[in-house]
């Protein structure tokens, strides 16, 4: 193309400049002004805003600029089963009137409809999607009564249809949630300064928290000696989850028997029960139904006892049971505590943290732990017990067929609250706050122990306690310190700390 051909629009004049100055022996200076190349409205874009149909934005979609394509019925649509050939005239009249029309209904009905309010911590729970994924839900041989050997004695099963008549709510728009059901997702064992504990990790289809069950019952670990009481294991954890599920799946999340080595990978099996000497003198397991503190149980305060109470649980349930000889010529026998704690994501008696650290500044200002929550808005105690009476169903705690609970409380509301869930309590141990177990009366003075003043535990705390230790803690630092380059002296089998680094 020659010089004489250019066209001012398309800028090749630059073109050729810049090419000349790119291929010529010598570069020419070229002196000119070189144009913005590109177009003011990029043709690309209008194409792409043209093709992409009804008009979107964030906040609504599902709205749209052309009703009669989506919704024949929609204000403004055109009923084109009465199209003619026409005139342009006609055309101009019939133009349809362009408008946003919304085919949601308003916001406050969708959210009506979806979600409902949950009951035991001010979260918002979804309804139409429950749980997580389908791999979280239990199997449907689980959900049948006639498929589980295991369903009449604490299958998941029963756990569900007792929810569904005691205390599902309602929501204001009139919605039923679905029947409440829980899973353990996985177990395992925990070495603890009061003994070996299995760790329970559940899901629900009422909230997303990850509720928690603390199971000790250490004479599972030896799966060859006699049990003298049934072994407290989650029906929905022992359940077959899919037909191709694997043996090494099972053991994974926790479904086996006896303690779990190198040498010994024991799948549970679901309907196995386990042959139990039965004995008229086997206390009720003994339960603590436990709310989330981060405060007392993470980071020591003492403006709380949930920490300790949290310890002294664990402790109580672990001391061994003396039972009464068999006959009467053999020996009493003593065998492991047994019995759980149920940790229910309810922090702040289910107020959530957030509202429980400005209740604490309120309280700073003179006003009481009740008075605070009522300040802000909540409930004095907002907690529910729907799920934690159907973790215990899903352990085999509590049933009314079974072995009825002990519950280490002081609050009737909580024993009231479990009762109305179906739990079956036979006796409320008292949990006394241990400064005030150290209390001496002297003669018919009450000492009252001042702070500073050294008491004696009966447990060490889980904060501030003592020293953790163990087999389990050893072989966990070793590999910290040789796989991982954890920055720390081993010690030798010469008795001598060795350095890594
Ligand atoms: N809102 C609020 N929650 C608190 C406060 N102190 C502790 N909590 C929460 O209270 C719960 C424990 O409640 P407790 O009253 O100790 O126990 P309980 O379950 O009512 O009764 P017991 O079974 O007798 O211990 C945990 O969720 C704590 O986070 C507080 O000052 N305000």
């Amino acid at each position: 193309m020659h010089h004489q051909d250019q066209c001012e629009c398309c800028g090749l004049e630059e073109d050729l400049a810049l090419l000349d100055m790119l291929t010529a022996p010598s570069p020419p200076v070229f002196t000119g002004r070189y144009k913005r190349r590109d177009s003011e409205l990029d043709p690309l874009m209008i194409a792409a805003a043209a093709a992409s149909g009804p008009h979107v934005t964030r906040n609504h979609y599902a709205h749209d600029f052309y009703p009669a394509v989506g919704d024949p019925l929609a204000e403004g649509a055109y009923d084109w089963t009465k199209w003619q050939a026409q005139t342009s005239k006609d055309r101009e009249q019939r133009r349809p009137r362009l408008k946003y029309v919304s085919r949601q209904a308003p916001r406050s009905q969708r959210l009506g409809l979806q979600r409902v309010e949950e009951k035991e911590n001010g979260a918002v729970r979804e309804i139409t999607d429950p749980l997580r994924d389908a791999g979280n839900l239990p199997t449907a041989s689980h959900r049948d009564p006639q498929s589980s050997s295991h369903a009449e004695t604490n299958s998941i099963t029963s756990s569900t249809t007792k929810a569904t008549t005691s205390s599902v709510s309602t929501t204001s728009q009139g919605s039923t949630p679905p029947p409440l059901e829980v899973k353990c997702m996985a177990r395992t064992r925990v070495p603890t300064p009061h003994g070996p504990v299995f760790l329970h990790l559940y899901h629900n289809n009422r909230d997303n928290k990850e509720h928690l069950a603390i199971v000790v019952d250490p004479a599972q670990l030896d799966a060859e000696s006699p049990a003298y009481a049934p072994a407290i294991r989650s029906a929905s954890l022992d359940a077959i989850w899919s037909e191709t599920e694997t043996e090494m799946d099972r053991i994974t999340r926790g479904a086996y028997v006896g303690r779990l080595s190198a040498a010994s990978q024991k799948p549970s099996s679901p309907s196995a029960a386990q042959p139990t000497i039965i004995t008229d003198t086997l206390p009720s397991p003994l339960i603590r139904i436990h709310s989330e503190c981060f405060t007392g149980e993470t980071i020591g305060s003492m403006r709380c006892d949930c920490g300790e109470q949290l310890d002294e649980a664990i402790r109580q349930i672990a001391q061994p049971i003396r039972l009464s000889a068999l006959s009467a010529t053999a020996a009493p026998i003593t065998i492991p505590g047994r019995g759980a704690v149920i940790y229910m994501r309810q922090e702040g008696r289910g107020i959530g943290l957030l509202s429980k650290i400005r209740a604490y500044n309120l309280q700073d200002l003179g006003h009481d732990t009740v008075t605070a929550n009522l300040m802000l808005g909540h409930k004095a105690d907002e907690r529910g017990y729907e799920i934690a009476g159907a973790i215990l169903r899903d352990l085999g705690l509590g049933s009314e067929t079974g072995e009825g609970v002990r519950l280490l409380t002081n609050n009737p509301d909580k024993v009231q609250a479990l009762q109305e869930e179906g739990v079956r309590i036979v006796e409320r141990v008292p949990m006394v706050p241990r400064s005030w177990q150290s209390r001496r009366h002297d003669d018919d003075d009450v000492h009252i122990v001042t702070p500073g003043e050294e008491v004696t535990p009966k447990g060490a705390t889980m904060i501030g306690g003592g020293a953790v230790y163990g087999d389990d803690l050893e072989k966990y630092l070793r590999t910290k310190v040789l796989r991982m380059g954890h920055m720390l002296p081993l010690l030798g089998e010469d008795g001598l700390l060795h350095k890594y680094h």
